[in-house]
């Protein structure tokens, strides 16, 4: 006993040393990496020219990520190896050119979280207003990539989404899933018992229903355009000594600075939300991948059973399927549906070809690598 308590200063400097010569060791590698990717870009750009050049390339980081997960063996868990490698990843690309990320805003939604989560935080983040101006900021060139949401695992599909991709020719380049905690938030300078309003967007309030239901059955609920929005103001009513509640994540605390007076309190703690990743680029394959369409259906006996056979017939599998109204017929409907694979991949292609005779229009909305983190 009295051995090991000697021992203890003894080794924890002998232990610091190697743990700098090990840093050093990973810094010299990191830049060695760094200077890799530099010359990748050299070569992008002498094989594609100014105009047309793509740096970011979304199915080999899925691919080395997917590696750095099979390699490990630990200490470290697999996704907190994979969250490192991550952001060497998105350094190393900011070299070669930074990128520009419209996303759902203001400053602090999830929809944020979820662009740093997938880009890394080596990126210009920039805050819109509504989806379809992520999708414009895109399609305009003023941004690299946008990030939307497209469905949670409570509150079922984001419609503004699935509908933005029927005018628009940008093509989904990747997905992240995003585990979704609600917190209560309230300025420092209120009383709780005093609140008698929440703030939330309306899909967070649903996400809470039961909980707000069970403790704040008598506040009212205000439905705001973000969970962000809703910290906003509630930062702002506690300025002004009006006592107001909001329900947003953890990026939106700590950027106005609330206080958390209850944590997790979303109704289903599994609560995921998927977004989407939408660029000008096609993706190829990376080995494990998804594919999106929309489908248009012809008016007739028959139609989605005819449509879904086809997945059916070739062995593809089916992952999601959503259905919104036509704009052009009344009565008629788009299809999207999501199946595992790539486009290019033989029983895809075939479905795809298939679904084309049967339908009167089909959009492959993209191919991406399956979320990796
Ligand atoms: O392999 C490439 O094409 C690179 O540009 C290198 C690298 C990386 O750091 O590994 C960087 C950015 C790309 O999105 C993918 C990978």
């Amino acid at each position: 006993m009295s051995n090991s308590k000697r021992a203890v200063p003894d080794t924890l400097p002998l232990l610091r040393d190697r743990i700098d010569s090990i840093d050093s060791q990973i810094q010299l590698l990191i830049n060695e990496r760094a200077s890799c990717a530099q010359k990748v870009a050299e070569v992008k750009l002498a094989e594609q020219g100014d105009d047309s050049v793509v740096f970011y390339r979304p199915e080999r980081e899925a691919q080395v990520l997917r590696r750095v997960m099979e390699r490990n063996e630990g200490p470290l868990g697999n996704e907190e190896m994979a969250k490192i490698f991550r952001q060497v990843m998105s350094s190393c690309l900011a070299l070669e050119k930074p990128m520009r990320i419209a996303f759902l805003g203001p400053e602090g939604t999830f929809t944020q979280q979820a662009a740093l989560k997938h880009f890394g935080k080596s990126i210009v983040s920039a805050p819109m207003a509504a989806i379809d101006e992520v999708f414009r900021e895109v399609e305009s060139g003023a941004a690299n990539y946008g990030v939307v949401p497209v469905e949670n695992s409570t509150e079922g599909v984001v419609n503004h989404t699935l509908d933005s991709f029927r005018d628009s020719q940008l093509k989904i380049c990747g997905e992240v899933e995003e585990r979704i905690h609600h917190h209560l938030l309230m300025s420092p300078n209120i009383n709780s018992d005093d609140v008698t309003h929440i703030y939330s967007h309306q899909q967070s309030l649903a996400q809470c229903r039961a909980w707000l239901d069970r403790y704040w059955p008598h506040a009212e609920r205000v439905a705001v355009s973000s969970n962000a929005e809703a910290a906003r103001l509630a930062a702002d009513a506690g300025r002004n000594g009006r006592a107001v509640a909001a329900i947003a994540g953890e990026i939106a605390c700590e950027l106005y600075g609330l206080l958390k007076v209850s944590a997790n309190i979303e109704d289903r703690p599994d609560n995921t939300t998927r977004f989407l990743i939408v660029g000008n680029q096609e993706v190829p394959a990376s080995g494990k991948d998804k594919t999106s369409l929309l489908i248009s259906a012809k008016n007739e006996p028959g139609a989605l059973y005819h449509l879904l056979a086809a997945f059916e017939r070739h062995g593809v599998d089916m992952t999601r399927l959503e259905t919104r109204p036509s704009l052009m017929s009344r009565w008629g409907y788009i299809f999207y549906i999501d199946f595992v694979g790539h486009h290019s991949d033989d029983a895809c292609s075939t479905v795809i070809e298939e679904l084309r005779e049967r339908a009167s229009e089909v959009k492959v909305l993209g191919s991406y690598p399956v979320a990796v983190l």
